[in-house]
């Protein structure tokens, strides 16, 4: 599509600004990390890592859900900061985090050798995406019983009030609100992957 086209003459642009350095991609459950990171990494020529699939593959178990089952979140933290500490020493990566790296120092110590964007979404659309693919592998927003929507925004809501400061840390804010009003919108979910991995090559 047009967007991708445009991001890939874009990404000729601003390699040389990033000049090697890892793009760790923070923000909420749900924000686009995996996704939009993906993009920026296909349209750079850069190498994509989720961090949650790498903590996945060292511990040995297959989702995160069953980590913090098997285990307990300390365990994925503790996890979770050993994989960003591992992908601090390379390079040329683009490295989607999860959601709640942003609450350990430590792992700002890591992140901080490269550039970090968060991608800051409302928490309504957020609600939304989540409830539209189901929270099983989400356990911090997993809900036996109830509207998955309302049940989902209700979490959300609650970890951002704790971590809001956390993410602002970041290099950049990348805010799909403002972008979308630049662009005459009021929903944010006409925008593209594509469209938003464009608006964060302006942070480079
Ligand atoms: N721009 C977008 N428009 C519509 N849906 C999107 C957009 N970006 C991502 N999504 C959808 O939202 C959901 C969450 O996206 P994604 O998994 O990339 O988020 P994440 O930030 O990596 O979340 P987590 O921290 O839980 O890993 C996915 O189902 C994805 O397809
Ligand atoms: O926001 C969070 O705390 C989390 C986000 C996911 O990426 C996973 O890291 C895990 O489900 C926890
Ligand atoms: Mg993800």
């Amino acid at each position: 599509d047009n967007a991708m086209v445009f991001a890939f003459q874009k990404a000729e642009d601003v390699l040389p600004y990033l000049n090697d350095r890892c793009v760790y991609l923070v923000g909420m459950m749900g924000s686009g990390k995996t996704t939009v990171g993906k993009i920026i990494a296909e349209v750079l020529g850069y190498s994509f890592f989720d961090s949650d699939k790498l903590v996945e593959q060292s511990v040995g178990i297959p989702s995160v859900a069953e980590i913090f089952q098997v285990h307990s979140e300390a365990f994925f933290r503790d996890n979770e900061s050993e994989v960003l500490r591992d992908l601090s020493s390379m390079h040329r990566l683009i490295v989607a985090t999860g959601g709640g790296a942003v609450i350990r120092p430590i792992n700002w110590s890591y992140m901080r050798k490269g550039l970090t964007i968060w991608l800051d979404v409302p928490l309504d659309a957020l609600a939304r995406r989540i409830a539209a693919v189901g929270t099983a592998s989400r356990p911090l927003l997993h809900q036996e019983s109830g509207d998955p929507y309302a049940k989902a925004y209700a979490k959300l809501t609650a970890l951002f009030e704790q971590r809001m400061d956390s993410y602002a840390n970041a290099d950049a804010r990348v805010s799909l609100e403002n972008i979308a009003l630049k662009q005459g919108h009021n929903d944010v979910n006409v925008l593209t992957p594509s469209a938003i991995a464009i608006e964060v090559f302006e942070y480079f």
